[in-house]
C-alpha cells in the first residue's frame, strides 16, 4: 500500500528562503509522527505542505495518492489542519461554523453535531458568535470542525496551546481514536512530555531538513542536519 505521506527532497521556498531544503519523510496509514525542532525549524511549513497549502519547488511531494507538485488540490478535502490561524467566521455562530465547514468537506452534518457535544460546544455555546469566543473556545470550534470532516490525514501544529487541562486529554484521546480508526496523525509540538507520550515515532527537523527520524529499520544520519 502507498504510504499517506511520501517526501523525497522536497523543497518549500517562502520568497526566496527554503523552508524546507530537501526533506525525506514517509509515513504509513495509522501512524501517529510527533514532529519536534527548534522555532523556525520548518514544522508549520511541512504541515502546510502535506494540506495542499504550500507550493513544491523541487523534489518529490505526494499525499494520499496525490502528487501535490502536480495538483495540490485534491488532496485538501482529504486532510484536517489544525493551524495557529483558524478558518472560522468570526460573525457566524458556533454551529453554523462546524455546520458549514463540514457541509464544505462533503461530510455528514450530524458529525457536526457529535463533533459539538464531543468539544464540550454543544450547550451555551452553540449559539455564540465565534468573534466572542476565548482563543481556547475557538481552538474548540476549529477541532470540531476537524473531528466532524473525518479526515484521513491529521495535521496538528502545536494543539495542545491555548487548552485547558481537560481540552488537553481531550485532544490525545481525540488522535488515539482517529489513529485506531485508520486516520494518520503528524503533529508538530513543543510539549514535549505530552506528544513523546502520544505519539510512538519522534522526527526532529532543523533548518528545514531532517535531522533524526526514529522510525524502526531507519537511520538518519545527525550530520546531514546543516
Ligand atoms: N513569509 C515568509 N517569508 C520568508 N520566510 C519565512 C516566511 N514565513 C516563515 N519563514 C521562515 O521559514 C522558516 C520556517 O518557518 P516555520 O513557520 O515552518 O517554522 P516552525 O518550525 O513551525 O517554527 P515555530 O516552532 O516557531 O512555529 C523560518 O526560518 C521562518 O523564518
Amino acid at each position: 500500500m502507498e504510504p499517506v505521506i511520501h517526501l523525497r527532497g522536497a523543497v518549500c521556498l517562502l520568497g526566496r528562503f527554503p523552508a524546507l531544503a530537501g526533506v525525506d519523510l514517509t509515513v504509513e496509514r495509522g501512524e501517529i509522527v510527533m514532529l519536534q525542532g527548534p522555532n523556525g525549524a520548518g514544522k508549520t511549513t511541512l504541515l502546510r505542505l502535506c494540506a495542499g497549502l504550500q507550493t513544491v519547488a523541487s523534489g518529490e511531494a505526494r499525499v494520499l495518492g496525490v502528487d501535490l507538485a502536480a495538483d495540490p488540490t485534491p488532496v485538501r478535502v482529504r486532510v484536517g489542519l489544525l493551524a495557529h490561524a483558524t478558518f472560522l467566521y468570526d460573525d457566524l455562530t458556533v454551529t453554523d461554523n462546524v455546520e458549514f465547514w463540514t457541509a464544505a468537506a462533503r461530510a455528514d452534518v450530524g458529525d457536526a453535531r457529535r463533533a459539538m457535544q464531543r468539544l464540550g460546544l454543544g450547550g451555551r455555546l452553540a449559539d455564540v458568535k465565534v468573534s466572542r469566543l476565548s482563543t481556547g473556545q475557538r481552538r474548540r470550534v476549529a477541532l470540531a470542525v476537524l473531528v466532524a470532516r473525518r479526515p484521513e490525514l491529521w495535521l496538528l501544529d502545536e494543539p495542545h496551546a491555548g487548552l485547558d487541562s481537560e481540552g488537553r486529554d481531550l485532544i490525545d484521546a481525540l488522535v488515539v481514536e482517529a489513529a485506531d480508526a485508520g486516520a494518520t496523525v503528524l503533529l508538530a509540538s513543543h510539549e514535549l512530555d505530552r506528544a513523546v507520550r502520544l505519539a510512538p515515532r519522534h522526527v526532529t527537523i532543523t533548518g528545514g531538513t531532517i535531522a533524526a527520524d526514529d522510525r524502526p529499520g531507519l537511520t538518519v544520519e545527525a550530520d546531514r542536519a546543516p
